[in-house]
């Protein structure tokens, strides 16, 4: 029987320096689950839990969701993959919690994605997002294979709504 040690990593940097973009190679590579605080938010809004609508105002007004709602959130999700490795995207944002974080589990690779900000202007402003997959492209970087040529104005209200729901 072969043994393998599970691996736990967190991958910081500030929004737009490319975490999802590497988050993504890094756990396909090393078969590591990606957890998002972005996309784990988005879930429980998505699916209307309690603690997503409340987490929804404080995005919705450009507000960090309260340290112990997060801290909540994210360790509940860690327990229940306990025994495959992972890669901690968004979370711990704070002290408060990377010490909760840190009463838990042991991690054992901090990655901080160090980008200029003019660099991340750049970055954000040619960021596309495919709403239904979440996936993310950069017309330059990480062109998406089929172009939006011309988004109609079915397409915008999609867009729009999925946004704002
Ligand atoms: N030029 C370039 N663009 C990148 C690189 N990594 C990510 N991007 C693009 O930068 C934008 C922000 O990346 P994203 O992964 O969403 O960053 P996050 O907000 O930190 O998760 C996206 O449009 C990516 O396609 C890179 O190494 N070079
Ligand atoms: N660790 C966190 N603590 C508090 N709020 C968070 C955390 N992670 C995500 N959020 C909230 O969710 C929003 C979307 O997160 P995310 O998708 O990671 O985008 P970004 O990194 O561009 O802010 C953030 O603007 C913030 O309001």
């Amino acid at each position: 029987m072969v043994l393998q040690r599970v691996i736990r990593a967190v991958i910081m940097g500030p929004p737009g320096s490319g975490k999802g973009t590497v988050s993504a190679r890094i756990t396909k590579t090393f078969g590591l689950q990606h957890m998002s605080s972005g996309d784990i938010l988005r879930a429980n809004i998505k699916e209307k839990t309690e603690l997503g609508l409340l987490m929804k105002s404080c995005i919705d007004q450009g507000q960090l969701v309260p340290d112990d709602i997060m801290s909540r959130l994210i360790l509940n999700d860690l327990r229940k993959i306990d025994n495959s490795g992972w890669l901690l995207d968004g979370f711990p944002r704070t002290v408060s919690q990377a010490e909760a974080l840190d009463h838990v589990y042991s991690v054992d690779t901090v990655i901080n994605l160090n980008v200029p900000f003019q660099t991340i202007k750049e970055r954000l402003t040619s960021r596309w997002t495919h709403i239904p997959s979440g996936r993310v492209y950069n017309t330059d970087f990480n062109p998406p294979k089929v172009p939006v040529i011309i988004p109609s104005l079915s397409y915008i209200l999609y867009i729009w709504c999925s946004l704002h729901n």
